[in-house]
């Protein structure tokens, strides 16, 4: 399946069966007979479905909003109705349907420095201190944090399109200031839309990334960019996210794909 062109291997296990980093690697492989972004694993646990998430590069990860779509739209099919919840690394998730989107509650987000997290305190997360001899060489603000489950950091620069990300994302990705890694974003806006490109961790250049696309709209919202609500357009399709200010969660609406379904 895909969610706005980030694609995924998504294994059904709730009858037995367990991923390794190995699988992970060979279903991942776009080289192989598979090729994704990531690879998720449907579980049964605590008698409801559960997801988690490997990156093809055989890591695993705590979120990923775009499979949570997928995951919801399979759920929807078997169970019917227009609300659920299921299990994920990073917590339970509650999706709805929304004409032919899927609508994900991902939760709140985390913004303090040991939780994104940073090898050193940070007082201010909306902009952080990072490397600036690495910023200065491929001309980049300071980024702003952010955990959706897990890390990221958004560059707001002015054109999304033109930054070189494909060059800095993988220094910045295992840069030692991020100790777990981090996803990286490049992010412009205009007229109240966020434009964004991800260089996912554990994967590379992607179409689109959920929880970036989250991330993204906390942070531009911190730095007075845009207000809680917006549309962030990726390479791969455009989700609607909003941070709601009663909750404090982020809800994440946007499309789904199914493009091959059966016993390999
Ligand atoms: N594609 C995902 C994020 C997947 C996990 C990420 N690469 C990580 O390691 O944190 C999304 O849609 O959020």
């Amino acid at each position: 399946m895909d969610g706005a062109g980030n694609d995924f291997v998504i294994t059904d296990l709730r009858e037995g069966g367990r991923m390794t980093a190995e699988a992970a690697q060979y279903l991942g492989d776009r080289d192989g007979p598979f090729g994704c972004d990531q690879i998720i694993v449907l579980e049964e646990r605590r008698e409801r479905p559960f997801m988690s998430i490997w990156n093809a590069d055989g890591t695993a990860a705590g979120a990923c909003g775009n499979a949570a779509r997928c995951v919801a739209k399979i759920l929807f099919g078997e169970e019917g109705g227009e609300a659920l919840a299921f299990g994920s690394p990073s917590g339970d998730l509650r999706a709805s349907l929304q004409d032919s989107l899927v609508e994900v509650d991902m939760g709140s987000p985390r913004v303090d420095w040991d939780e994104i997290p940073l090898a050193e305190p940070c007082d201010d997360t909306s902009s952080l201190p990072f490397d600036p001899a690495l910023r200065a060489r491929f001309g980049l603000p300071s980024p702003a944090g952010a955990s959706m489950g897990n890390p990221h950091a958004t560059f707001f620069v002015d054109d999304a399109e033109s930054a070189l990300l494909e060059s800095f994302g993988p220094e910045i990705e295992s840069h030692p200031f991020f100790p777990d890694r981090v996803n990286v974003s490049a992010a412009s806006v205009k007229d109240g839309v966020i434009r964004l490109r991800t260089y996912e961790r554990g994967v590379g250049i992607t179409a689109a990334c959920g929880t970036a696309a989250c991330a993204a709209l906390v942070n531009a919202h911190r730095l007075g960019l845009t207000g809680r609500e917006a549309d962030v357009v990726a390479d791969g399709g455009r989700l609607r996210i909003r941070w709601d200010e009663e909750t404090g969660h982020v809800l994440m609406a946007g499309p789904t794909c199914l493009h091959r379904e059966g016993r390999f």
